[in-house]
Parts: structure tokens; sequence; C-alpha cells
């Protein structure tokens, strides 16, 4: 389908969208309040203080994390222009180091699309571990975003009425769906891929697996206390499970024997 690209207002933009992309989306069209175009792009690459990046940049509540990604998915910016920028503005620091690390894993994920194409979309490795859970759907409560859980539910939100989710919600989410609902971690990015305006063939793919042990060498799990820790408690406060039936609310140990029967030590591979 080839769309209009001569309209200037974003209100007419999103009118015509709404009505081309009409039986695509469910519910009312709202345009994402991330504005795309290479000023958009700019402006925010100029915007961003990379200061304590290294320090904070998992922390969800407090967002100061780039939010570049959808630039640098669709080339809108390049990662040596946004590296070269950082770097001529703060110069080499730890924080700078950890931001370009971060870049890095963008391009090593490209690297590892180039090699292997289409089979990063199947388990690169046997699991390390699985969950004793296994389901292949989405629960209907996960596209609705009402699991009752709030740090689940409002990340699912902001995903799909903002099509960005912040890397450590990410990391929640997928490892939520997987070890916890068992579900197949190829329903997961693709929801993630429909929805996020930085869904990217490999980055999508390669995190699920890195998550679920497909790609890495245990799977990722968290806790509540991750979770309270890395949200400032503002999930958690307003949470109705907070007070009994978080799944969230044990130790590693604990977790580790629930979600896959082993010890965490055996989960880590340390035994
Ligand atoms: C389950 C899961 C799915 C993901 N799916 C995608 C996806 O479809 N597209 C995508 O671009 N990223 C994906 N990521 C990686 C990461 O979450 C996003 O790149 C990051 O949240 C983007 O926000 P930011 O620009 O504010 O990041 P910043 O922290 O500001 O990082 C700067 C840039 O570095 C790159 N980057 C940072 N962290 C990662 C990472 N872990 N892996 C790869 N690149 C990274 C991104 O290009 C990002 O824009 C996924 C991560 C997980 C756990």
């Amino acid at each position: 389908m080839q769309l209009r690209t001569d309209l200037t207002t974003r209100t007419e933009q999103a009118a015509y969208l709404a009505d081309a992309l009409a039986g695509l989306y469910q519910g009312p069209a709202t345009p994402s309040p991330i504005r795309g175009g290479r000023w958009a792009a700019l402006r925010r690459l100029r915007a961003f203080d990379v200061r304590n990046y290294a320090r904070t940049r998992n922390d969800v509540a407090r967002r100061t994390v780039s939010q570049l990604s959808p630039y640098l998915r669709h080339g809108v910016l390049t990662l040596a222009e946004v590296r070269d920028s950082i770097l001529n503005r703060f110069g080499h620091t730890p924080d700078t180091e950890k931001f370009v690390n971060e870049l890095a894993w963008r391009a090593f994920w490209q690297i590892v699309y180039a090699h292997l194409g289409e089979r990063i979309h199947h388990d690169l490795e046997p699991a390390k571990h699985r969950s004793r859970v296994a389901r292949r759907s989405l629960p209907p409560e996960v596209l609705t975003a009402t699991t009752g859980l709030v740090c689940i539910d409002e990340s699912l939100q902001e995903l799909y009425t903002t099509g960005y989710m912040h890397n450590h919600a990410r990391m929640w989410v997928a490892a939520y769906l997987q070890h916890w609902l068992g579900v197949d971690w190829r329903e997961g990015a693709d929801l993630f891929y429909r929805h996020l305006l930085d869904g990217d063939p490999a980055s999508n793919s390669l995190s699920w697996q890195w998550v679920g042990s497909t790609f890495s060498h245990k799977p990722y799990i968290f806790n509540r206390q991750n979770v309270e820790r890395f949200s400032g408690g503002t999930f958690c406060n307003r949470c109705p499970l907070a007070n009994g039936g978080c799944p969230f609310d044990e130790s590693y140990e604990q977790l580790a024997r629930r979600l896959f029967g082993v010890t965490l030590a055996e989960l880590e591979g340390r035994r």
C-alpha cells in the first residue's frame, strides 16, 4: 500500500492514517506522543543527558534513558552518529562507556541476524531450564493489560498506547510471560513487535531468547524486591496484590524452585 506523505499537520496525518489503516488496529486511533522524523530525532538526541546513565538506566520510573530507539531502528539516526554526539558532548566517562555498550548490543544483535537470518526466530539453543508450566497462546488479560499486576499492566498499557516500553520493563514482561505463564517466547515477541515503534526483528527476538535462555546461559528472572527497587515503589504501592497474591514476592531461591524445579545455583549454572 502506498501511503500519502504530503500531509503537513499531525492532526491531518493522524486522521488520514486512522482511515487508511482501518481494520489493522483495535480501539480508538490515537497518535503516539513519540514524534517521527529527523528533526524530532535530533531534538531528542540533543536533549539527552547521559550523566548518571550507568547508575539510573535500569530505573523504570525515572526515565533517564535516551528513548532514541525508534529513530535508530528506522535509520533516522545512525549508531555512529549517536555515539559521536554523546562522546563529543560528555567525553569518555563511565556513563558514556555504558551508553556506548548499550548501542553495541544493538549492533551485536544485527550481526547475529546477518549471520543466522530467519533462524533467529527459532530457538537458537536448547533452553537451559524450562518453566514448569506451558501454554502456547497469550492469555486475553495480557492483550487487554488487565492481569491485575500493576507493574505488568502499566508496562503493557504504555506499550499499547505509545509504542514504547522501558528496557527493564521489557525484561519483566518477557520473563513473566515465559517463566510464570509458560507462554512460548515467539508469542510474546510477536506481541511486542506489533506494538513497538522500535520493533526490530533482531533486537526483539534475540532479547526474548536471552530472557528465555535459548540464547544465554540462564533464564532471566526477577522478584518483587527488584520491581520495588527499580520503580521507586510506584507499582507495588498501588497494586491490589501487594498484600497477598503477588507472584513475584519470593526470594530468587524460592522462584528458581517454584518456576523451574531447580535450586538457584542450578538455575544460574553454578552447579
Ligand atoms: C524482551 C525485549 C525486547 C526488545 N525488543 C527490542 C526491539 O524490538 N527493538 C529495539 O530497538 N530494542 C529492543 N529491546 C532492547 C531495549 O529494550 C531497547 O532498545 C531500549 O529499551 C530502547 O530504549 P532507549 O532508546 O531509551 O534505550 P537507551 O538505554 O537509551 O539505549 C540507547 C540505545 O541503545 C540500544 N540498546 C539499549 N539497550 C539495548 C538492548 N538491551 N538490546 C539492544 N539494543 C539496546 C537501543 O538502540 C537504544 O535506543 C528489547 C529488549 C527486551 C528485553
